[in-house]
């Protein structure tokens, strides 16, 4: 059996003496040549690199392979390196020292061992494998298999406690400093050849260095920003938990990640943010295209001191880019004007609907990431920042924070579930999404639920209504059943597995056209006032307007073809007027960007296989301004695509609750039991749709739309 230190043994002085980091790289501050700069003589580090390239000033000379940074960057910058145990930098001569120990008393010290801790704990030969993990802001869990020499190491822990019922043992992050407590369970099972445990990860350890050492202030004593500069029409417009936001910003530095539900005043947070850092400008929003205009609009109404000359909306590649204070641009346009791009950087910049970002292979990423890089504030948008799945987060926290997981495989190892497939890493999983939760929250991420913040904000019903599709003619009926029959079969590829679920889903909106023109006819004769229907074909959304149309019944209409200065003018229609009582809109391009709270239903015609765009869809009518309690009808029809669909976005939707990114419950309906197919055939179906639809989604989305357009241009079959 190992020798497990006893707990004598274990004193601090002895144990930090004995794993006192050795430092490998000494370097020094010295001036820049350019006045307020200074620039760093190191050897090559990859964590000190990884700090610099974190630093918003950094600057990179390759004539003398040494990076240089502003003044104003400087204590963030020895700081950031203190924290790298192997690491010490001389300071800058006549500057005021900063002084590491005073900054974190002892914990320095600490916090270097602890970091070193993140690499090299592995063992080969270990037959037992565990890992640590944060519960809470102030606590780890150990999660390891039976051994009872791991029991011992444990029991003399100051602060262990085990937990009858999840089986893990836990312990204080804190009281490692309080009881004087060193080394780390992680270092106390080192001697246990038998046994690997994965510390936490050097992310969580940077970012909650404050429950280590117990003295800094922790996010939630948030000091109070000083707005005065601002001017009051704004900042006495903001509701109390939107002014929380903007200091929540200004003490990150004005790096973050808002995500706060769809309609809590995101916009209004956002422009007061970058308003604070005025002097910095000009400004930069990047916002999907549909939106730029209501940005213009936003910017006009909250600071009417500025002049409607310094509002830039580029509405073509040609355009100037940097030609007004606040220049607003849409992701897809921007990265149509890379060669505008080098210029002086943008220092303040809002990405609204951050979640565009999610892949970083995309056109729109790549053009982004260059400015995301260079600016010295980021505020980064959105309701749903994750779709689907935790790996959609990686590029937005890499924009907020890009020390925190530098490399994206150590960031996919542990939230993403990473496995290796014969094809390479695939990181569409999850996995320890407390953890992420609440590492986002500490470090970047600010997030208020409707439910929190506007107790008078009515609440949400949901309700899945099925729909028959008995009454289709025998030549459709057979169309959707061979398409269910052609996806049941085995498919020799991923492609052609594909093809045949767009087929289905294809068909499915055939089928179902009569039944929803029928429950939106009972809607209207029931005397709904006011609604939205949401679908995704054209063809369900013309054969929706041509019948309204038919009807007279006056409406409005939304898709990927309305222009973006016409959709607010659209929305301003049906917001004041009485008689305009149905808006028909695209799932894809009315989800985002718009309020419509003068209707309290959503009537949802088809469904859609990513959850956060229903959710995003839902909340155009669940924002402020919103009185009425507000239903929402999901029309399900059995027999088709929509058995497969309505259980895949329940899955998905429970991941994102776990990482605290969606209050929303798909599975919570009773009605939505049924749609667990019992048969084991149909089962497989549903297994297939999850497969597709959750690897490489933004390919996959891009392939049901461009499907989804050539079926609609085809000419419509007979309905009848
Ligand atoms: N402090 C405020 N005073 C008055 N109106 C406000 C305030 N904050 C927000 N609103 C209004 O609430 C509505 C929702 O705001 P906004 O569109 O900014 O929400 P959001 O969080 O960006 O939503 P989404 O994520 O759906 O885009 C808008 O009509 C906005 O004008």
């Amino acid at each position: 059996m190992a020798q497990l230190p006893s707990r004598a043994s274990t004193s601090t002085s002895n144990a930090v003496a004995a794993k006192k980091p050795s430092i490998s790289v000494r370097g020094r501050c010295v001036p820049h040549t350019e006045d307020s700069r200074f620039r760093v003589e190191v050897g090559y580090h990859a964590e000190l690199i990884a700090v610099f390239k974190s630093i918003a000033s950094k600057n990179y000379d390759p004539a003398t392979k040494m990076w240089n940074f502003s003044l104003e960057d400087y204590q963030q910058l020895m700081e950031e390196a203190a924290s790298i145990a192997s690491v010490s930098l001389r300071p800058l001569e006549g500057m005021e020292v900063v002084d590491v120990a005073s900054c974190r008393p002892s914990n320095s010290a600490v916090l270097g061992a602890l970091l070193k801790l993140c690499s090299g704990w592995q063992k080969p030969g270990a037959t037992l494998q565990g890992q640590c993990i944060l519960v809470s802001p102030n606590k780890f869990e150990v999660d390891v298999g039976y051994n009872v020499d791991v029991i011992a190491a444990f029991k003399q822990m100051p602060t262990s406690s085990y937990d009858m019922k999840t089986r893990k043992w836990s312990f204080s992050l804190e009281d490692f400093k309080k009881a004087h407590y060193f080394p780390y369970p992680v270092d106390l099972l080192g001697g246990i050849a038998a046994v690997e445990v994965e510390p936490l990860p050097r992310a969580v350890i940077q970012a909650f260095s404050a429950s280590f050492d117990g003295t800094e202030a922790r996010s939630f004593d948030v000091p109070k920003a000083d707005l005065s500069a601002i001017e009051p029409s704004l900042t006495n417009s903001l509701m109390p938990f939107q002014r929380e936001g903007v200091n929540f910003a200004v003490f990150k530095q004005g790096r973050l990640l808002l995500a706060d539900d769809m309609g809590l005043g995101k916009t209004v947070q956002a422009i007061c943010i970058a308003a604070y850092y005025r002097n910095e400008w000009p400004l930069l929003v990047v916002a999907p295209s549909s939106v730029r205009f209501t940005w213009a609009e936003a910017f006009r109404r909250w600071l009417p001191s500025l002049s409607p000359d310094c509002i830039n909306v580029v509405v073509k590649a040609k355009d100037n880019l940097r030609s007004g204070l606040v220049n607003i641009v849409s992701y897809d346009l921007l990265s149509r004007m890379d060669k505008q791009q080098p210029g002086d950087p943008f220092n303040v910049l809002i990405m609204d609907e951050s979640h565009f970002l999610k892949n970083i292979k995309t056109a729109r990423c790549k053009a982004a990431l260059p400015l995301l890089k260079a600016a010295k504030r980021v505020i980064l948008l959105s309701g749903t920042p994750a779709m689907s799945r935790p790996c959609e987060l990686y590029t937005q926290i890499l924009a907020v924070r890009p020390n925190l997981f530098p490399r994206y495989h150590d960031f996919g190892m542990r939230y993403c579930d990473a496995k290796q497939t014969n094809w390479g890493w695939d990181y569409s999983g999850s996995s320890n999404l407390g953890e992420l939760k609440l590492l986002l929250e500490e470090s970047l991420m600010l997030r208020r639920l409707k439910s929190e913040v506007l107790s008078q904000l009515p609440a949400k019903q949901r309700k899945v209504v099925t729909v028959t599709i008995d009454g289709i003619c025998a030549r459709m009926k057979a169309a959707l059943s061979a398409a269910a029959k052609e996806l049941s079969k085995e498919h020799r590829n991923k492609t052609e597995e594909k093809e045949a679920l767009l087929i289905f889903y294809n068909r499915t909106s055939e089928a179902k056209l009569q039944a929803i023109m029928e429950y939106i006819t009972d809607m209207l004769e029931c005397g709904r006032e006011k609604f939205l229907v949401f679908a995704h074909h054209k063809l369900v959304l013309d054969h929706i307007s041509c019948e309204l149309g038919k009807k007279n019944v006056p409406f409005i209409r939304i898709d990927g073809a309305t222009p973006s200065l016409e959709r607010q003018q659209l929305c301003d229609k049906f917001q004041n007027s009485a008689k305009t009582c149905v808006a028909v809109l695209s799932i894809t391009a009315a989800n985002m960007g718009i309020t419509l709270h003068s209707a309290d239903l959503v009537i949802f015609a088809e469904l859609f296989w990513n959850p956060g765009v229903l959710i995003q869809a839902e909340d155009r009518v669940h924002r402020i301004g919103q009185t009425k309690s507000v239903n929402i009808h999901y029309l399900v029809a059995k027999g088709t695509a929509d058995d497969h669909l309505w259980p895949m976005i329940q899955g998905k939707m429970n991941v994102l609750q776990q990482v605290g990114l969606s209050e929303s419950n798909f599975s919570d309906n009773a009605v939505s039991a049924s749609f667990h197919s019992k048969d084991p055939k149909q089962r497989s179906i549903m297994e297939m749709f999850q497969r597709s639809f959750t690897a490489e989604d933004d390919m996959d989305e891009a392939m049901l739309l461009e499907a989804a357009d050539d079926w609609d241009n085809a000419p419509p079959e007979d309905t009848s």
